[in-house]
């Protein structure tokens, strides 16, 4: 049934177009359209980018510095797009999300050491904030968010949408997926969520988000 959908290609995520995927669950609010499909990616893929985001992690960074230096204290990896099995995960992404590849900024990955965390924040930027030009300038806001975790952390790690009371487990695999938007130009303050201290082991993760208007 799946398999025989044409593809939809669009400028925005369409909620509709990602209910109708085999398994993808929808999580009931009426303040946030947030969606989890349990084994998107394959555990070989998953080790796969967990390879590369050892390989090239650096400090994580925010916009709109707020003071707080404990803010987000997990490292940032920048994935190749040109490295084909990247650009394999990439091209699943935006189908799954149903949207235009050319408004996804490239995919990222997350590390997390026992103790690190990503305080609550959203991943839209504060339209009033200080770094909102130099952020969105070309291709806008961020629309919608694709996370996968990579594996399954010994303890903590969680995803904690703080608003809507929805807390997310890591398991390896397991992609989340949510609209930043109600419409366009209204940014969802209910899409505020907190990567959760790591407690044991260490925590992966990509990130991939799309733009109101063509990254590149
Ligand atoms: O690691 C998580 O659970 C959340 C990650 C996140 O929110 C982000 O990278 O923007
Ligand atoms: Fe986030």
């Amino acid at each position: 049934m799946m398999a025989d959908r044409l593809p939809h290609c669009a400028p925005d995520g369409d909620p509709a177009w990602i209910a109708g995927h085999a398994h993808v669950q929808r999580v009931p609010s009426r303040e946030l359209t947030l969606f989890i499909q349990r084994g998107f990616l394959s555990a070989q893929e998953c080790s796969g980018l967990i390879e590369r985001i050892e390989a090239h992690r650096r400090p994580s960074t925010i916009a709109d510095a707020n003071g707080d230096g404990t803010f987000r204290t997990s490292e940032t990896c920048d994935l190749d797009p040109s490295d084909p099995f990247i650009a394999t995960i990439d091209a699943k992404l935006a189908a799954f999300a149903g949207i235009d590849p050319a408004y996804g900024e490239p995919i990222q990955g997350q590390r997390y050491a026992v103790g690190q965390e990503f305080k609550a924040h959203t991943d839209y930027f504060e339209p009033r904030g200080p770094d909102f030009a130099r952020y969105c300038a070309v291709a806008g806001n961020r629309t919608w968010t694709l996370m996968v975790y990579l594996n399954e952390p010994a303890a903590g790690g969680a995803t904690r949408f703080v608003k809507i009371g929805k807390t997310v487990q890591p398991e390896t695999g397991k992609l989340l997926a949510w609209n930043n938007r109600r419409a366009p130009g209204d940014y969802n303050a209910a899409s505020l969520h907190h990567g959760m201290k790591v407690r044991g082991g260490v925590k992966h993760v990509i990130t991939k988000w799309f733009r109101e208007r063509p990254w590149s």
